[in-house]
């Protein structure tokens, strides 16, 4: 580790470089083009494939290896084991950029107890299986105390359809100190653009989005991806009157999304809480609004009786 650094910079710099590492080996899995896929559950489109299995490996055992006392939970299962992993999967380096941030005071002090990391290895199955490569993300979040504080959102195929070989793109937020990897927009004034999920749609996720009286609805996979249409300003709120995600969906995008002026809550406008012992599931649905949109005057065109579905 680097002399002195705070531990929340170690890790936020550390997940920065393992989630692109991860979206290497999610694009090497895809080129070879044996998926792997197995229905995961009773659920539709709840699907695991091996670059689910083996971008997971890969941050858990790089980041076990460097913060032995931090808990870390991904989505794709609970093996913690180093000694089976690749080589080559173990992320050693570190990003410069996170490292020389200067790290706002709460965080210069964090009890390794007291911080839960949130691994999404690969956000977007449903699409990555089905070619809509731009929709996969790889995410970390990093709560501290219960509040999702840092987080990482690696985009491996961002720009793949104009350039084959691009690296993606990795965009890190810290709250209290910004955003990494892109710039923070407010979305245009007069229109409001809405995203949700294509793949899990139902009743209660059209209700919501029709109360809100939408110009627009985008209709993308992955909740990595729609917070990052809504960081980028190109969506003014991402909605999802749904129990389908689950904290390592959200833990890293509210980060984000908060580090870059937004707010992310459920649908009763409440933050989620990451700490160890929670239940998986966001029970509550998700609300998030970009920078410069009203969060509070948008929630409240959802009627109380659709906020009070929730958590079913
Ligand atoms: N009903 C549901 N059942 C299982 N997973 C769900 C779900 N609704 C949403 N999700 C998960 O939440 C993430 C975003 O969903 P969506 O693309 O539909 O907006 C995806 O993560 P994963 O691809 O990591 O599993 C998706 O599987
Ligand atoms: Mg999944
Ligand atoms: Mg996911
Ligand atoms: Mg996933």
């Amino acid at each position: 580790m680097s002399q002195g650094k705070p531990m929340i910079l170690e890790l936020l710099a550390s997940s920065v470089k393992t989630s692109a590492k991860a979206g290497q080996i999610i694009k090497d899995i895809m080129r070879q083009g044996d998926l792997g896929i197995v229905e995961k559950g009773s659920e539709p489109n709840d699907l695991q494939t091996e670059a689910d299995r083996s971008a997971q490996r890969c941050i858990i055992a790089s980041l076990t290896k460097k913060f032995p006392n931090v808990t870390i939970i991904g989505e794709e299962g609970h093996s913690h084991r180093i000694d089976d992993v690749v080589q080559d999967w173990i992320v050693s380096e570190v990003d410069q950029s996170v490292l020389a941030l200067d790290c706002p005071p709460q965080y210069k002090e964090v009890n390794p107890q007291d911080v839960v990391v949130w691994v999404d290895p690969l956000d977007g199955t449903s699409e990555y299986t089905q070619g809509l490569l731009d929709h996969v993300t790889v995410l970390i979040g990093i709560a501290v105390q219960g509040r999702a504080v840092a987080g990482v959102i690696h985009q491996p195929y961002y720009g793949y359809k104009t350039a084959p070989d691009t690296l993606g793109r990795t965009i890190w937020g810290l709250v209290g100190s910004g955003i990494g990897g892109i710039q923070a927009q407010t979305p245009p004034k007069g229109e409001l653009i809405l995203t949700t999920t294509r793949s899990h749609n139902t009743a209660l996720v059209v209700e919501a989005l029709e109360a809100l009286k939408p110009s627009k609805i985008v209709r993308v996979g992955g909740a990595g991806h729609k917070a990052l249409l809504v960081i980028e300003g190109l969506c003014h709120a991402y909605v999802f009157a749904s129990n389908g995600c689950k904290k390592w969906d959200t833990c890293g995008p509210e980060a984000v999304l908060e580090a870059a002026g937004g707010v992310f809550t459920d649908l009763h406008g409440n933050h989620y809480s990451y700490g160890k012992d929670v239940a998986y599931p966001d029970a509550q649905g998700i609300f998030a609004t970009a920078k410069g949109v009203d969060h509070a005057e948008l929630l409240k065109k959802i009627p109380q009786a659709l906020k009070d579905a929730f958590p079913y």
